[in-house]
């Protein structure tokens, strides 16, 4: 098909639609051409017979609707302003895309060595056999040659079976005509095959008296031409590198053989009609280290669903699961960016973490790295105003992923650091020593401690929230949010503070679970302009261990290897699996840290977490230590406590307070006289704070407790001293236990 012309309208196709009587119907006239470019009359509708009636077009502007345009236009009609039809003109590049980034000329010359020196060292272990074959067949080759240069010279090519074609025939005069051409053909040639052998000579004369390396580099020349003159033409000297043993290219033809083979009716049944049903809009090209294509799939077909069938993809294509990486690409919904690898993904070298530099440093308000593409591309995220939200199946990465971003934290010596893992292996324990907070462990000991910790948290926002208010008062926060001078502030209270919890759904699933989703969810809406940055890692993501009020209150997600679509969404979002972004397609454990990064930018992708042992997180935190020592901000290990986390023993702060000898009393009595103990503690609780801090003592039950005021009886929440007593005789016993 032709290109459209300035105006978008393709005459050749409405010429051959306006003098084709098959397209323009039973009633088709012929038309002025001239006419009906000066008129631009639409072609009269053909009638509807069916269901793609509709996209015939019914005016001549949409009939060119061929590959070029795809992700084009719809319709260039005249009312579209020049601007934009512009920005929609896709231009080639000038440089190929290999060419256009250090990264992309790094890898092309990588892959390019890598290659030379594949086909080098093939070739060099095979060197004997190579010069038996040459001894055998230069001398063949040298008779071969003077053989042929003889026949060459005598000019009988040709001219033998002519003269005794016209011999046979009894042609005397065509005979004598013919051999006095072929010799008139091979006086010259005689004269050059003698200066031929004359340089020969010369040249041996030469060569004998030059140095000796001089007739090494005639023999190491001569020779294998003689030895390729000689052999015959079936046998190369050389054995064959073959292509497939290194890695497969990408070509179109592949491409389309792989998305036939997918077993999806849409496409096949496409290509049958139209072998061009799959189109390329850009040329398949280099990308990294690997090759790029990008698809135009057929009409009706979603690129999501060809990510789906990635496990078939990589059949089709025969190649390793991890070297198909297709993604849907901008555009439409039907363009499908494949990149396949010149190595599976599990063979390419991840490169160090940068953090680990000696010299690295992090600034939770910009962006670091944290993880690579399948091309080895660093990504980067950043910490500031976000919350994240880790999930997979045991053994997909999450918690070595959750612990890089706690790492890169350490580096910003501003940053507080608190948290939990509730799977008690200790995998954070590495960081301990700059952490202001830390728990690990799935005993109610812990869990109470976490929930304790997240109560903390809702009042820490309320607290910062204030002091926003006042600095916002002063022209100090212009958004009503944290600035990088606020932050560093010394004494604003509004350091970035970094919450973590890894396996929260220990915590969701237990009797605590209820209340802090709730919280955690009111957290999660305040704390982000306030500093508060909430992590959370999970194994099980449904509604009951991760309430859909946090879930749908995170702005950045990892999503690591889970088993169906609900993980997926619940992690990812409604509907991203449906649009193509299935973290199902990874493997747990073979392929752990790879996931589906959403929330940095329009397009969420698949990259690998950088993998940071405990050994190299060690050395991080160590780096840490000494930052935060030069700032002042190193944890000591007997203040690593909330400043006003519940640290007095409520039980017995119970116990000596409780009034006389009643027995139930309220909540509302019990605080006043439990902030008259320790106002520093219990100043300013409520009933409701009593019964949180009473949760991790089930023997304490909270009830309804009613007494007589002024004659009218009044009913509020209390508890029973027997209750106490019990719980503080069930404690002791339990610490007596070990
Ligand atoms: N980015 C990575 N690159 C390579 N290997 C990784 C990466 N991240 C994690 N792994 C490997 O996967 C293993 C499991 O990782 P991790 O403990 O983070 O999984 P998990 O999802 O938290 O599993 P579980 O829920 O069982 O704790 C690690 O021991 C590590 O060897």
């Amino acid at each position: 098909m032709t290109a459209p012309d300035e105006n978008r309208f393709d005459w050749q196709a409405a010429e051959n639609d306006l003098t084709d009587p098959t397209t323009g119907g039973p009633d088709a006239e012929v038309v002025d051409l001239d006419d009906a470019r000066a008129r631009r009359v639409p072609r009269p509708r053909p009638p509807a017979d069916d269901d793609t009636a509709e996209d015939d077009g019914a005016d001549a502007e949409t009939v060119d609707d061929g590959p070029e345009r795809l992700g084009g236009l719809v319709d260039a009609a005249e009312d579209i302003p020049p601007e934009v039809l512009a920005r929609q003109r896709e231009r080639r590049p000038i440089l190929a895309e290999w060419a256009r980034s250090w990264r992309g000329l790094r890898a092309a010359a990588r892959h390019q060595s890598k290659d030379a020196g594949y086909v080098t060292a093939y070739h060099a272990v095979r060197l004997p056999k190579y010069a038996a074959k040459t001894a055998v067949w230069a001398p063949v080759g040298l008779f071969r040659g003077l053989g042929r240069a003889l026949h060459w010279a005598s000019a009988e090519e040709g001219n033998w079976h002519l003269r005794q074609a016209a011999a046979t025939r009894g042609e005397a005069d065509v005979w004598l005509k013919l051999d006095a051409r072929r010799q008139r053909q091979s006086v010259w040639r005689w004269w050059v095959l003698a200066a031929g052998a004359g340089a020969t000579v010369t040249g041996a004369i030469v060569l004998t008296l030059g140095p000796p390396w001089w007739r090494w580099v005639a023999l190491a020349v001569v020779v294998p031409l003689l030895a390729t003159l000689g052999r015959p033409a079936d046998k190369p000297l050389t054995d064959r590198v073959t292509e497939g043993t290194r890695y497969r290219k990408l070509t179109a033809e592949l491409v389309r053989r792989a998305l036939t083979s997918l077993q999806m009716a849409a496409i096949n049944s496409a290509v049958a009609k139209d072998p061009k049903a799959i189109s390329f809009p850009v040329d398949i090209h280099r990308d990294g280290p690997g090759h790029l294509a990008v698809v135009d799939l057929p009409y009706g077909v979603e690129a999501a669903e060809v990510v789906a069938r990635r496990g078939r993809l990589a059949s089709a294509m025969r190649l390793p699961l991890d070297q198909v990486w297709p993604e849907p690409a901008p555009g439409h919904t039907g363009r499908l960016a494949l990149w396949v690898g010149y190595e599976p993904a599990s063979q390419m070298k991840q490169p160090a973490w940068p953090l680990l530099s000696d010299s690295a440093k992090v600034d939770v308000f910009k962006a670091f790295p944290i993880a690579t593409t399948p091309r080895l591309d660093t990504v980067a995220v950043d910490l500031m105003f976000r919350n994240y939200l880790f999930g997979g199946q045991p053994g997909s990465g999450k918690t070595f992923a959750l612990r890089d971003l706690i790492l890169a934290a350490a580096l910003d010596a501003r940053t507080e650091i608190r948290g939990y893992e509730l799977k008690g292996v200790g995998d954070f324990a590495v960081l301990e020593s700059v952490m202001a907070e830390y728990g690990n462990g799935f005993d109610d000991d812990t869990l109470a401690r976490c929930f304790a910790f997240i109560e903390w948290l809702y009042e820490e926002c309320r607290r910062r929230s204030k002091r926003i208010e006042h600095y916002a008062r002063l022209g100090k926060a212009p958004e009503n949010k944290v600035t990088p001078e606020l932050a560093s502030l010394k004494g604003s209270g509004l350091h970035p503070l970094v919450a973590w919890f890894d396996e929260l759904q220990e915590l969701m699933t237990s009797k605590y679970g209820k209340e802090a989703g709730e919280i955690l969810e009111k957290v999660i809406k305040l704390g982000r302009a306030l500093g508060v940055i909430i992590l959370i890692g999970t194994q099980i993501p449904d509604k009951d261990s991760l309430p859909t009020g946090i879930t749908r209150n995170v702005n950045s997600r990892f999503c690591l290897s889970v088993a169906d679509q609900t993980a997926n969404d619940m992690i990812l979002g409604t509907s991203a699996y449906k649009n193509g972004y299935r973290a199902t397609v990874f493997q747990p454990v073979v392929e752990a840290g790879w996931g589906i990064l959403r929330g940095f930018g329009a397009k969420a992708s698949a990259v690998r977490s950088f993998y940071v042992d405990t050994t190299a997180a060690a050395r991080i935190v160590a780096r840490a230590v000494a930052l935060r020592t030069t700032a002042g901000t190193l944890p000591k290990l007997d203040e690593q406590t909330r400043d006003v986390a519940p640290v007095a023993d409520v039980l017995g702060d119970l116990a000596q307070i409780w009034p006389g000898d009643e027995k139930a009393v309220w909540n509302e009595t019990l605080c006043a006289l439990l902030a008259e103990l320790r106002p520093d503690v219990y100043g300013g609780w409520e009933a409701a704070q009593l019964t949180t801090a009473l949760k991790p003592h089930p023997l304490v039950k909270v009830g309804d407790v009613g007494r007589r005021i002024d004659g009218k009886a009044t009913t509020r929440r209390g508890i029973k001293h027997p209750d106490v007593l019990a719980a503080i005789a069930e404690r002791d016993r339990k610490r007596s236990a070990g």
